[in-house]
């Protein structure tokens, strides 16, 4: 909460929603205070089991932050790009390539993206532990409220989910819970992230493509909603479809780990981001999210012992034998991200294998 005892900083005023009526995807809203109680906590993981197992995004709104609280964040997350000076983004840049994660910064343009146009939006991502690295100066004074803001996300919202999800599964609740711990050895992250507008022959050059279609890797993606419209999900129809912002909501989507575990019910969604409707161009845009994954040590296999994969059958796209541990699937996913060289394999598709597993990328 900001206080007197809080540091200053300059406030993070966004590009007012859009007007434009876009074809929104038509998601469920989840109310997670309700996950308080063991009956609320049946009725929704019916919800989040319906959502994951069609769309695999869905919003989560009362999950126990204000609105000012939100926005202080958002406050916050300008900081690591607004305040530091190029020499010290220089100096904590992540290792991606060398070292397959991205604590620190990744750099406007690391990324190649189409026609030899690269990316024009920079990140800087946080481990939960905000003690595991050092932080740019700047940034320092602020870190008390991000690791509150991790714990937050980290226990009042991924482990509910988390919950609802193996109910789903008709699983003992902390089946995935005991997966992703606080103090166990593992990536879950806070990252900050802004996107500059970019030039027209950029937009002409990449289809108005700003971050290519893609799943995550982890389990979870909680993101805060921001109001530039810009993120588009594929839905089961084939469509690119646009997500509407929702003041102080969340936005939750499946990657890869999650349906690496549940043996592909609950669905990593394709989603991707393009140039925002006419009366939002020309500002940046500024996102937070806490980017979820199982444990290091955690292999990716599905939980077989789950009575609904047992009716429904378990989809695999590698033998169990051979399924990854966590710490080398995002190791590989993020060395290999925005910097390989993708095989064409269709309308708008490319396509890598890593650890023996087919990724695919959309334009
Ligand atoms: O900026 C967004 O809305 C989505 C970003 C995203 O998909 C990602 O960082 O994985
Ligand atoms: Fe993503």
């Amino acid at each position: 909460m900001p206080s007197l005892s809080t540091p200053e900083t300059p406030h993070y005023t966004p590009a007012p929603p859009t007007k434009e009526e876009l074809d929104w995807a038509d998601l469920a809203v989840v109310d997670i205070s309700k996950a308080d109680t063991p009956e609320g906590r049946a009725e929704l993981a019916v919800q989040v089991r319906d959502a994951m197992t069609t769309q695999g995004f869905f919003y989560v709104v009362n999950h126990g932050y204000t609105q000012p609280q939100t926005d202080r964040i958002f406050d916050i997350a300008d900081v690591p790009f607004a305040r530091v000076s190029p020499a010290e983004k220089s100096a904590y840049t992540a290792k991606m390539k060398e070292s397959g994660s991205y604590q620190g910064y990744k750099p406007r343009q690391y990324w190649h993206i189409a026609n030899g146009v690269h990316d024009q939006l920079e990140h800087y991502n946080i481990n939960r532990d905000i003690t595991k690295r050092a932080h740019p100066k700047p940034l320092r004074p602020f870190l008390p409220e991000i690791d509150a803001f991790a714990r937050h996300n980290h226990f009042n919202v991924l482990h509910p989910i988390l919950r609802l999800l193996a109910l789903g599964l008709e699983l003992p609740e902390d089946t995935f819970v005991q997966r992703h711990g606080f103090d166990a050895v593992g990536e879950t992250y806070v990252r900050f992230m802004k996107y500059y507008p970019r030039s027209e022959e950029e937009e002409t050059k990449t289809n108005n493509v700003w971050l290519k279609g893609h799943t995550d890797f982890g389990s979870i993606t909680v993101l805060w909603s921001q109001p530039v419209s810009a993120l588009q999900i594929l839905s089961p129809d084939g469509k690119w479809r646009w997500l509407q912002h929702l003041d102080n909501a969340l936005i939750i989507n499946a990657g890869d780990a999650l349906e690496f575990l549940s043996g592909g019910f609950y669905k990593a969604t394709i989603h991707r981001v393009i140039q925002p409707p006419a009366d939002q161009r020309g500002h940046t845009r500024l996102g937070v999210f806490y980017f979820c994954m199982p444990d290091d040590d955690v292999r990716l296999a599905p939980v077989a012992e789950s009575p609904v994969l047992q009716r429904e059958g378990i989809v695999r796209r590698c033998p169990d034998e051979q399924a990854p541990f966590m710490e080398t699937w995002r190791r590989e996913r993020t060395s290999a991200y925005g910097k390989t060289d993708l095989k064409k394999t269709g309308d708008g598709v490319e396509e890598e294998i890593l650890n023996g597993v087919v990724v695919k990328h959309y334009n």
